[in-house]
């Protein structure tokens, strides 16, 4: 039978990346969707943003909304401190089998929880199925209409607090314009957009960090 992209991803990670090291995983795949078959993977331009703002924002708790095949999964977790835990959804049951034997080759299953299953049934089951109260950082790579229902949804159930930072990839291209213009506006995200272009090619593409401010005062009166 004909494999899938994802399960030859996978392989180029098996043959080409040695066993516990993220960074060989990292490589690999960029090299195999650089040079054999492109996937939307964040990959390694705009993965390096990514990196900086895990590093800046140093998260004890991550989720991760559309897991595909976990390179971003891998990326995020390797800069993670001890005890820290990335939750990553993933309702695409080939993509996440696939993604656990990724993440597992990079040796990253202790810092990362795989759960299968559409964010908007998991969101509202945070607290009580996983012990988080709050988020410090979420990474938003998933269907791009989905990320301004789920925005609301997280801050309806209590999942951002004051400070915590939200990461939107392909605000530009495939775009996400509801979301933009919800974040942009509010006055409860200090939104940033960094430059960069679409994984493997030169279409720009950027990321938006928003920074969630906690109710601001005129929503009391
Ligand atoms: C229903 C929403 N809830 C969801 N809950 C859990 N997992 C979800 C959900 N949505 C989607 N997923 C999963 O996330 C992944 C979906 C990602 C969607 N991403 C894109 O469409 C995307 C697309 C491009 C792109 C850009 C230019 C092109 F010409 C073609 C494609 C680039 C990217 O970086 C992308 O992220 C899949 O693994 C899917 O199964
Ligand atoms: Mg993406």
């Amino acid at each position: 039978t004909q494999s899938t992209r994802p399960q030859r991803i996978l392989t180029a990670v098996q043959k080409n990346a040695t066993r516990g090291d993220p960074r060989s995983v990292v490589k690999a795949i960029d090299h195999f969707c650089r040079n054999k078959e492109w996937a939307m993977n964040v990959g390694d331009e705009k993965g390096c943003i990514l990196d900086s703002v895990v590093s800046e924002v140093n998260p004890a708790t991550v989720l991760e909304l559309g897991t595909y095949c976990g390179y971003s999964t891998v990326r995020i977790a390797s800069l993670l401190p001890p005890n820290a835990k990335l939750i990553t959804l993933e309702f695409n049951p080939d993509f996440a089998a696939i993604a656990r034997q990724v993440i597992a080759w990079a040796g990253l299953e202790d810092k990362v929880q795989l759960v299968e299953g559409a964010s908007g049934d998991w969101i509202p089951k945070m607290k009580e199925q996983f012990g988080v109260k709050t988020f410090d950082l979420v990474f938003l790579d998933h269907w791009k209409n989905s990320y301004l229902p789920d925005t609301k949804l997280m801050e309806e159930c209590g999942l951002l607090r004051k400070g915590s930072v939200l990461l939107a990839d392909n605000v530009i291209c495939p775009g996400a314009p509801e979301y933009l213009e919800f974040i942009r506006s509010s006055p409860r995200y200090k939104s940033q957009y960094f430059k960069s272009h679409l994984e493997y090619t030169k279409v720009e593409d950027g990321l938006e960090k928003s920074v969630f401010l906690g109710l601001v005062n005129e929503e009391w009166t």
